[in-house]
């Protein structure tokens, strides 16, 4: 019989918090949750969630205005009024669900699931002090302690944030209207995604500041390129290989100042920015320093890569940790460390096939590795590119804009070690191709299952096929729309020749 109170304490109710308390419960287990502002966290608030609606409204209407426009009607418009009060619907609906599913899990296991509300400090290894809001001070102990705490925006020294003028993500929600023209600082996930969403509603001048010479470095060129284009395309401009040397408010608008490659300086007003420079982990002031939880080289890391802090019963999932900032990466973490706490879980978390997809125009849904990892892991290859063009459900959507890309292991076998897909829908395929590398069967499978016709999967099909030299057009006829080609030592080579 322990002497504790509970058998585990999650400190933090974001995507991951939730997901540890839940998953605590399934055990039998006893398990308090502490929030200091609102359950759900980054998933719904200033997040995934709320970024996810505005990025679907103003797909809805890039696409309205994509039809029209040879009809020469005039431009189909939303009021920055109708935009937030579906923002608002959409939140409010996620909200609704936590409040009564937090409710009646009060109701019903009370004997198992506790909540406060408050600000949580570790004060020793089973201990942890909530700050109520009122000021009011508790101690409760367990067993086990999780840290669950997220992340924040990352700001920049000499820029400062007003969450009214100059923006970090958390505060999208203080806009009133559109603005006429804003600078978005940092070209990566977010940056991206904010880009596309206020160029989709066409009432904004985006300006996107990019230090490095292309957007989304991490991806493969095709994808930054075609990503970086329709930006262009849709009136964004993007300043690449710029460095940022100033950026603060003037006379109510934002003056920002930046330093090119060759020395050329350009000083450009607009009325908001939005800094997306990265997040940090809100692991300072909970107490980790008192009891000797060590960081990673960079400061912001806690924990081993399987959840485990140096103090055997504390752990770290989620963005707190430091790793991979993402719901799905979060939720899988927290159910990991309570698993090896109460189901003495001995294989180790991995991080090879985590699922993503990124909101811009079009979508980019990516599992595992790229081109460039494996050129840079020195891994020999084949890879196999579909354009949309060749996939008669996009035919039919009138959305051909996109593409698939396997990579293989460049032997007989040809295991599936990742896949890009850039499109309308690309997300939907990249799930099977996940289970695909997670089982390590080869890709005869998919070559053999009937898929659904017309979908935009069948692409994920046909590229399969081209590899198995089964496809339906053939890579040496439509040269511009397929392409199949081994990747060993720096060295291409077609591999479909009729
Ligand atoms: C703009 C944006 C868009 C995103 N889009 C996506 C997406 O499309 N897909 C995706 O997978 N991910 C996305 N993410 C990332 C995702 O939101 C985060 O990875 C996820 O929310 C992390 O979950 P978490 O529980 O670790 O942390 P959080 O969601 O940050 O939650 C942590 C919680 O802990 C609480 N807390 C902090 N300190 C304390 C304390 N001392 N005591 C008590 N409570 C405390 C906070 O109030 C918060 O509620 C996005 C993030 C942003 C900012
Ligand atoms: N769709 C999704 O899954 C999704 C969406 C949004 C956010 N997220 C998560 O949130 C995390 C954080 O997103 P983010 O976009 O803030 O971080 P990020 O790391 O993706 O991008 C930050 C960018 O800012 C740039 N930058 C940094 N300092 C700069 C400076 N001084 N001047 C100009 N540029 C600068 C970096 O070069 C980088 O390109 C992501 O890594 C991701 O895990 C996921």
């Amino acid at each position: 019989m322990s002497s504790y109170e509970f058998d585990l304490i999650v400190l933090g109710g974001g995507p991951a918090g939730y997901a540890a308390a839940m998953r605590t419960i399934d055990f039998g287990k006893k398990v308090c949750l502490i929030e200091k502002s609102r359950i759900g966290g980054a998933g719904i608030y200033h997040g995934a969630l709320s970024s996810k609606t505005l990025w679907e409204l103003s797909q809805r209407v890039r696409n309205v205005n994509e039809m029209i426009a040879a009809s020469g009607r005039d431009k189909f418009e939303l009021s920055w009024n109708d935009v937030k009060k579906n923002l608002e619907e959409a939140v409010f609906e996620r909200k609704f669900q936590y409040s009564c599913h937090l409710k009646l899990l009060k109701k019903n296991r009370g004997d198992l699931f506790f909540y406060e509300r408050g600000a949580g400090k570790l004060i020793s290894n089973h201990e942890i002090e909530i700050t109520k809001n009122d000021g009011a001070i508790k101690i409760i102990s367990a067993e086990n302690i999780i840290i669950a705490t997220g992340s924040s925006p990352r700001t920049l020294p000499n820029m400062e944030v007003d969450e009214v003028t100059i923006l970090t993500s958390d505060g999208i929600d203080n806009i009133t209207d559109f603005p006429k023209s804003m600078v978005i600082v940092g070209a990566g996930v977010i940056g991206c995604e904010y880009a596309t969403i206020f160029s989709n509603f066409g009432k904004t001048k985006v300006y996107l500041i990019d230090r490095a010479d292309r957007i989304l470095p991490f991806e493969d060129l095709d994808i930054s390129t075609m990503v970086s284009n329709n930006l262009e395309d849709n009136g964004v401009t993007i300043h690449h290989k710029a460095q940022l040397n100033r950026l603060e408010i003037i006379d109510g608008q934002v003056e920002y100042e930046l330093l090119y490659e060759d020395g050329n300086k350009e000083v450009i007003r607009v009325e908001k920015a939005l800094l997306s420079v990265g997040r940090i982990s809100n692991i300072d002031n909970i107490g980790l320093e008192e009891l000797g939880i060590k960081r990673g080289p960079n400061g912001r890391n806690i924990g081993d890569d399987d959840t485990q802090t140096n103090i055997p019963n504390i752990y770290a999932v989620g963005d707190a940790s430091g790793r991979i900032a993402l719901v799905n990466m979060g939720e899988i973490e927290a159910r990991h460390a309570v698993e090896k706490m109460f189901d003495d879980k001995k294989e180790r978390l991995s991080y090879d096939n985590v699922c993503t997809i990124m909101f811009l125009q079009p979508e980019v849904a990516a599992v595992g590795l790229n081109e460039q990892m494996c050129i840079e892991q020195n891994i020999p290859i084949k890879v196999v590119k579909l354009d949309y063009s060749t996939i008669a459900r996009a035919i039919a959507m009138r959305k051909t804009q996109g593409f698939f890309k396997i990579i293989v292991t460049n032997d007989d076998k040809m295991q599936i070690l990742g896949m890009r897909a850039v499109g309308e829908h690309a997300s939907s395929a990249i799930q099977g191709v996940a289970l695909q590398i997670k089982s390590g069967k080869g890709i005869e499978t998919i070559a053999e299952l009937v898929h659904p016709h017309p979908s935009i999967v069948e692409g994920v099909q046909e590229c399969v096929r081209m590899l198995l030299n089964k496809s339906l057009f053939k890579a040496s006829v439509f040269q511009d729309k397929l392409a199949c080609y081994s990747l060993v030592d720096g060295v291409k080579t077609e591999l479909q020749r009729l």
